[in-house]
């Protein structure tokens, strides 16, 4: 009898302990699909002999001898102070201010660069000559409307006439004037219908203008001087509404010109979006104990009345950015990041457990010809000017198949630390090495001529809710400027020299 109690004991422990280990899998599993909503492979998990190449990962080995050299050197002991800047809490130079020219012009790559203009150094390996890059080159580059046999209609919006004009190499021209044509109508134009908009982790709203013109509205939820918490991971941040206006403008400046237009502007929450909305939405509106008009919408996280988005006391600022044409006209294709995060608050993703992770990513099409791993350079540059760590999936319209650009979209994450420079959004470049000769002269423009933060803040300077970033963000990107070309610097020379890097790398 007490025999039998025992083994039914027995029996229920383990089932209970097998149940609570079904538990604890399908959590685990869950916050892996979890937070961004996107379904996330668990590519983390790489054989085991990966692990040892972990130190040898090409963009912690860059660390290493970067943070060796900002202990002796001019440029980098401004980045040392920021870093105790953040710790402290200290935030003291918020003016606007001229930065000191870098000491260091970067000749070595200044060289680089005369020298294939004039005929020679195509041989580079990591900086693609313009003859061999299809973003120059550009042997074809129609447009949407001419892919699609397409005639404006007779009151055609800006919008729907810059839409039209989209080509395969680029959203919009240089100088294109119906960019400030867009970007006034989005500020302007009377707000006709607010709906929300589906899927996707943080509230945003789809707005109506008349003419059929939209735009993709995201809220304010802090003041600009706000920064990411220090132990909220990237995935658990909230999207900044001014950080999309901000991109905007610095992908342009760039010469990327792969954002869609982005605004500021101020909405009144009654007549704007409670007036000219209807459904479940509605429910969601309620006065705040400091008599703000508030609501939250619906979504998969942060739409609850704690994560509540508040006007002041009606008034709401957020972001609008430029509709992308409707998947009728021209539908995109969604793709996996080959350097995307694991989502995942322990595990790591595989270009940070593989050394060698470019090899793979590069003989894998479409990567393996064309121009997009250099868009890839471009875009692992451009999110770590602007500290985006969010870049899970990127999107090309489909019409154009491969040899089209990526699209930057979704950099509500960015501009979340202005005294942190996260060199692990940096890794394709460091693993891979290549860089366009384009992107480098672009870069090299910053440190011998007008400074990034100046150009930026003045591109900036015409938004209706201008001031549009917090000082220390724009002198970031000074500082940043420079570390892209200290590790294009370290490519070529490791490039030229793979023997003595290879030793180096061991040490
Ligand atoms: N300007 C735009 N016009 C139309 N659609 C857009 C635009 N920008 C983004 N989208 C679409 O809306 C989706 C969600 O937008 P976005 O990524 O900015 O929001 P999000 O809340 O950050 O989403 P997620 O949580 O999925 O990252 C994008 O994947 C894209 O397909
Ligand atoms: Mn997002």
């Amino acid at each position: 009898m007490l025999n039998m109690k025992l083994k039914e004991r027995l029996a229920l422990a383990i089932s209970a302990s097998l149940i609570l280990f079904t538990l604890m899998l399908v959590v685990d599993l869950q916050m892996d699909y979890g937070i961004s909503g996107h379904r996330v492979p668990l590519h983390g998990r790489v054989r085991i002999g990966d692990v040892e190449d972990k130190g040898r990962s090409a963009y912690i080995e860059f660390r290493k001898r970067f943070l060796q050299k900002s202990n002796s050197s001019n440029g980098s002991r401004e980045y040392e102070q920021s870093a105790q800047a953040e710790t402290s809490g200290l935030a003291t130079d918020v003016e606007p201010r001229t930065p000191a020219p870098p000491a260091d012009k970067f000749d070595d790559l200044q060289q680089i660069l005369f020298a294939q203009l004039q005929g020679s150094a195509f041989d580079n390996a990591v900086v693609i000559p313009p003859h061999r890059d299809l973003n120059v080159l550009r042997p074809e580059n129609p447009t949407i409307g001419e892919m699609e046999d397409l005639e404006l209609s007779v009151n055609a919006s800006n919008l729907e006439k810059f839409q039209l004009k989209i080509a395969q190499h680029e959203l919009y021209e240089d100088g294109e004037i119906l960019v400030e044509a867009i970007l006034k109508d989005m500020a302007t134009l009377p707000v006709l219908h607010a709906e929300q908009k589906e899927g996707g982790t943080q509230l945003k709203l789809i707005i109506d203008y008349p003419n059929g013109v939209q735009a993709l509205f995201k809220p304010m939820r802090f003041a600009r001087d706000v920064q990411t918490l220090p132990n909220h991971f990237y995935f658990s941040d909230y999207e900044r509404h001014n950080a999309e206006i901000a991109a905007f403008h610095l992908d342009r400046i760039l010469g990327f010109r792969r954002a869609m237009p982005v605004v500021g502007r101020v909405l009144n929450m009654t007549t704007e979006i409670y007036d000219v909305t209807e459904g479940d939405i509605l429910k969601t509106f309620f006065v705040s104990p400091a008599n703000n008009f508030c609501f939250h919408g619906k979504c998969s996280y942060y739409c609850d009345t704690g994560h509540a988005i508040c006007g002041n006391p009606d008034m709401l600022e957020g972001s609008f950015a430029a509709f992308l044409p409707s998947s009728d006209v021209a539908e995109r294709k969604v793709w996996r990041h080959p350097w995307r995060r694991s989502y995942h608050k322990r595990r790591k993703a595989q270009w940070e457990l593989q050394s060698d992770y470019c090899d793979t990513v590069r003989t894998t099409p479409p990567y393996d010809s064309g121009r997009r791993l250099l868009d890839l350079m471009d875009m692992s540059i451009f999110d770590f000017l602007t500290g985006n760590m969010d870049r899970h999936h990127y999107e090309t319209f489909k019409m154009f198949g491969n040899e089209t650009f990526t699209l930057h979209l979704d950099q509500g994450r960015a501009f979340g630390k202005a005294f942190h420079d996260e060199l692990s959004i940096l890794a394709p470049l460091l693993q891979c090495c290549v860089v366009r000769h384009t992107t480098l002269a672009t870069l090299l423009k910053f440190v011998n001529g007008v400074p990034l933060s100046g150009t930026l803040r003045e591109s900036m300077k015409i938004d209706p809710v201008s001031p549009i970033l917090w000082e220390p963000h724009l002198q970031a990107l000074d500082r940043r400027v420079v570390i892209v070309l200290d590790a294009i610097r370290k490519c070529v020379e490791k490039a030229n020299n793979p023997l003595q890097n290879e030793i180096n790398d061991f040490v």
